[in-house]
């Protein structure tokens, strides 16, 4: 029975005849127990997704077609439907959720199911020198609440600086002050140690703390504190210091954009949501430069959708860049060398940033019972019983690993703000090798021969990993496409840790001799805690601990977390690298916006779905305030239930 125990959910697909990619015979034996799962969540659960195919018709009029359905695209149907007299199409390239989604220990699985994009990041000099195939995978939601259907749920804000940057920018509206309305309207928060003024109940998206904390997770926190960092809410009034991590979970459950937004209007009648139907491109008169409508591709047919007012494009920070360059609208070079007629010249994917992290930050600890075991945790009834009943236990862990984060600010910080963090810590219960290497390890892209010289000995040991995430890096990449074929995948440039003064290769370092020194602190050195001391291959030629192995090491397993934003950044018409106003709309387009994380302008102190409701929260107000139809503010729909 062993560690084949994670494919007991990767196997959701035979839920889904066809969800799960890399289908294997060794799964099997685990297909009843999921199938039994499935079955009693059906029978314990309200109600379940089942939107009808309810067809569609070429050339139907809507007011507003909203591309894509991850958190921004969810919250803009659902409040823009809010106006009864205006009609909305919702357009899902990726199909509904199957209920596996809601278990939030089986994250990691689904990036393995048809519901990801399945992304790939080109090979590149200078950073995943020794990942599988030398390149970074960019997992990406394609299903019906975006990524909000296969991320790991940690719902993080920012901090108070990201956003009042923003607006110092030159994007009145979007400061620390104007935005936190904005992420409390979505909020019903559940959580026990808050600030309470920065949080609310009764919004849409549950928020709550894990169910579930692991012995090593609060001895981590403990020895944080000890180290000189506040236990804070990070969500609240200040962000650096250590905290268990807040999730979006309902009664221990995932709470997607698809259950927090569209599950409770989904019959409103004004409100129209196809999935299976994919854009292959914006209609734009090249004359007037207006935007009318939408092509895409549904049933093994292309349709046409008319949009009366605006379409909205909330594809993702990687699809929107794509969709508005099949349309017309990025580098006039680049059209032009792609045959596709340019409606407007804007530097679309011009710019990306995204969140590094790497994954070669292994402590070991002399006690293995205060590690997650998967393999105990798994075949416990127990364990089945908490989640399915009472909505707790090791299923609501999310992503596997019960989670703290800390925000520190290295130092190689060489910004002026004392409370502005550059690294988020991330604490996981147990490590690569919790699944004998057969999930997570294909996550990060750790070779197989790699994992057996890193990991391998630790199997059944107490390993913990910590993964630093750099959350302003210098560095920055882009997209281009890979042909106008809107089928073939654009190609995406990282260019991690190329930043010419090398700051982000550094602030990774300090980040790494921060932990070493959390690590010495009384609460986790009674159980021994240590750094493991195995060179990783190909730095060998360093000594262990020196700059310069780690450098190396950084360089070698590079990972991500999924964050990008700016490839079609908000700024005002001075700025040169400003694809959208600051009310969302492209410029030199009239009737188009893109309302989503790829107009976030600067990376956020934060994990990037909170940001994305935020942007669809506002942004639904800047289209009710220009169509006329802005609501007094504080008027809010509940949930049901
Ligand atoms: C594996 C993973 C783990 C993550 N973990 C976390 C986490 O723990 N916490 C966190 O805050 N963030 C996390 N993120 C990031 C987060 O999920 C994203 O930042 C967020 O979902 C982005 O929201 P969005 O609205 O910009 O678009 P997306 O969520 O990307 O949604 C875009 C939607 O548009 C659809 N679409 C795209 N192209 C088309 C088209 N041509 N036609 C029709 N539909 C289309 C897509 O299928 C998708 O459903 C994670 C991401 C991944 C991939």
């Amino acid at each position: 029975m062993d560690s084949k125990i994670v494919y007991l959910f990767a196997v959701a697909s035979l839920v889904k005849p066809g969800l799960f990619q890399n289908n294997s015979e060794t799964l099997d034996i685990y297909k009843t127990a999921v199938e039994n799962l499935h079955r009693h969540m059906r029978l314990t659960a309200n109600y379940y997704t089942d939107y009808p195919d309810n067809g569609q018709e070429t050339n139907a009029t809507y007011d507003f077609i909203v591309i894509g359905s991850g958190p921004s695209g969810s919250v803009m149907a659902n409040r823009l439907s809010e106006i009864p007299r205006w009609k909305v199409l919702l357009l899902e390239a990726g199909d509904e959720p199957s209920v596996i989604t809601e278990i939030p220990f089986v994250s990691g699985a689904l990036q393995f199911t048809n519901y990801n994009w399945g992304y790939k990041a080109e090979k590149q000099e200078g950073f995943c020198r020794g990942c599988s195939g030398g390149s970074l995978k960019w997992p990406h939601g394609k299903v019906l609440g975006g990524g909000t259907n296969i991320n790991y749920m940690i719902q993080v804000r920012g901090n108070r600086i990201d956003y009042d940057r923003w607006a110092a920018m030159g994007n009145p509206g979007w400061s620390f002050d104007d935005v936190l309305p904005y992420f409390l309207k979505s909020e019903d928060a559940h959580i026990e140690k808050q600030d309470e003024e920065y949080h609310r109940r009764g919004g849409y998206l549950s928020v709550s703390d894990v169910p579930v904390r692991t012995e090593s997770v609060r001895a981590f926190v403990e020895a944080a504190q000890e180290a000189g960092h506040p236990y804070v809410d990070y969500n609240g009034k200040s962000q650096l210091g250590v905290s268990y991590v807040q999730g979006t979970l309902r009664n221990g459950r995932r709470c997607s954009a698809e259950k927090a937004f569209l599950r409770p209007v989904r019959s409103r009648k004004n409100l129209r949501i196809l999935t299976k139907a994919r854009v292959v491109q914006i209609l734009i008169n090249p004359d007037t430069k207006e935007a009318y409508g939408v092509r895409y591709t549904r049933n093994k047919k292309y349709h046409t959708a008319i949009a009366r007012k605006e379409v909205i494009l909330s594809a993702g920070g990687l699809n929107s860049p794509q969709l508005l360059m099949l349309s017309g609208v990025g580098p006039r070079d680049h059209l032009e060398e792609l045959g596709i007629p340019v409606v407007k010249d804007l530097p679309v994917g011009q710019k990306m940033y995204d969140h590094a992290t790497f994954s070669g930050v292994l402590i070991q600890v002399n006690d293995s019972s205060i590690v997650f075991n998967q393999e105990q945790e798994t075949l416990n009834p127990q364990t089945y019983i908490d989640f399915l009943v009472n909505g707790k236990g090791t299923f609501t862990s999310l992503g596997k690993y019960t989670k703290a984060l800390t925000y520190i600010k290295t130092n190689a910080s060489t910004d002026p703000d004392p409370s502005y963090p550059d690294i988020e810590l991330i604490y996981v219960g147990g490590s690569l090798n919790t699944d004998k290497g057969l999930i997570y390890r294909r996550i990060f892209n750790v070779p197989q021969d790699m994992y057996d010289v890193i990991w391998k000995p630790f199997e059944n040991k107490g390993l913990i990993q910590i993964f630093p995430m750099l959350v302003h890096p210098r560095s920055y990449g882009y997209i281009r496409l890979k042909s106008k074929n809107p089928f073939h995948w654009p190609r995406f440039y990282a260019n991690f840790l190329s930043d010419p003064e090398n700051h982000d290769v550094k602030t990774f370092v300090a980040a790494v001799r921060e932990i070493e020194r959390i690590i010495q602190s009384p609460s986790m050195r009674k159980y021994g805690a240590a750094l493991v001391r195995t060179q990783i291959p190909g730095c060998e030629q360093y000594d262990f601990g020196t700059d310069a192995y780690w450098e190396c090491a950084v360089r070698t397993i590079t990972g991500t977390f999924y964050h990008q934003v700016a490839t079609c950044k908000m700024g005002p018409p001075e700025d040169p690298e400003a694809v959208v106003d600051p009310k969302l709309r492209v410029y030199g387009v009239k009737n188009l916006r893109v309302v989503d994380t790829s107009v976030i302008p600067l990376p956020v102190t934060a994990h990037t779905t909170e940001p994305a409701y935020m942007v669809g929260e506002k942004a639904s107000d800047l289209v009710k305030e220009f169509w006329g139809k802005k609501r007094p503010s504080g008027r809010d729909e509940r949930r049901p239930g």
